[in-house]
């Protein structure tokens, strides 16, 4: 999920490898071949050597490039799989804060040319620790997954989400413009609000978030400046009664 601003470089890099192991196997089987043929002049067996000398760089081009390109896609593969592995949150599948942090700032950079205004999300569960005290850590760790999936619902095509730690996730609008973030953030608050989680003795668990919005101002305009504006909108959504959205551009929510 949310890769898609790395995925044209290993395609480029593998056909620029491609290019060059195959020129450097053919050199190296041509300069083989040359030196046959110079060790093998005015020898009466030389005649014999010709042929496997001119099949030589044929062969030898596609057999040492094959096995080293094989190799070093398997290579590429995996450390794609590793990258995917270490930016993902194991709990909730999704971003961790450092694969996300790369992927925004990567939207705010393409913000002008799109002509988008990103702005940002920052969602923090109301009183988790009662739901950990009350129904246990799995119950609390369900609940969880359960947010994280509706956020997903939510959001989307070119949106992140992310788990920033503990019971905070951030959003991030790469692809709206910055009016759409009050509409989100409240349809999240409310989905949020209505989780309904059942548990084993048949009731269910639920919960809210409090959440903090705001918009990017353009360039000049970090992600760190905005997730303190975002979180400062968040201190205040949890000052004014939690369950509910403050944006920073917005003093009186
Ligand atoms: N189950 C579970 N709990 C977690 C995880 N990470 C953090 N927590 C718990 O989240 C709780 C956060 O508690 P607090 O920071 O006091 O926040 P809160 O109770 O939500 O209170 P407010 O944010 O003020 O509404 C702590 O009890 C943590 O143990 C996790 O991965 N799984």
């Amino acid at each position: 999920m949310q890769y898609p601003p790395v995925d044209s470089l290993p395609r480029r890099r593998h056909w620029l490898r491609v290019l060059v192991i195959t020129a450097v196997a053919t050199a190296a089987s041509l300069a083989l071949t040359a030196l046959i043929v110079v060790v093998a002049m005015g020898h009466e067996w030389a005649p014999a050597v010709w042929l496997p000398a001119t099949l030589a760089p044929m062969l030898i081009a596609p057999l040492t490039a094959w096995p080293i390109l094989s190799l070093t896609y398997a290579l590429d593969a995996a450390h794609a799989a590793l990258r995917e592995v270490a930016g993902t949150d194991p709990l909730t599948q999704l971003l961790h804060r450092g694969r996300f942090t790369e992927l925004f700032e990567h939207d705010l950079a393409q913000a002008a040319q799109r002509g988008t205004t990103p702005a940002l999300l920052i969602l923090d569960l109301d009183h988790f620790k009662q739901v950990n005290d009350q129904h246990g850590h799995a119950a609390g760790d369900a609940l969880l997954r359960a947010v994280a999936r509706t956020l997903c619902e939510r959001v989307r095509d070119g949106d992140r989400v992310a788990r920033w730690g503990g019971e905070e996730f951030v959003v991030g609008l790469g692809a709206h413009t910055g009016d759409e973030l009050p509409a989100l953030g409240q349809r999240l608050c409310e989905a949020i609000a209505a989780i309904r989680l059942p548990l084993a003795d048949g009731t269910t668990l639920g919960t809210s978030a409090s959440l903090g919005g705001a918009r990017w101002r353009g360039p000049g305009d970090s992600l760190d400046a905005l997730l303190l504006r975002a979180d400062a909108a968040l201190y205040r959504a949890k000052q004014a009664g939690r369950n509910r959205l403050c944006l920073t551009d917005d003093p009186a929510s």
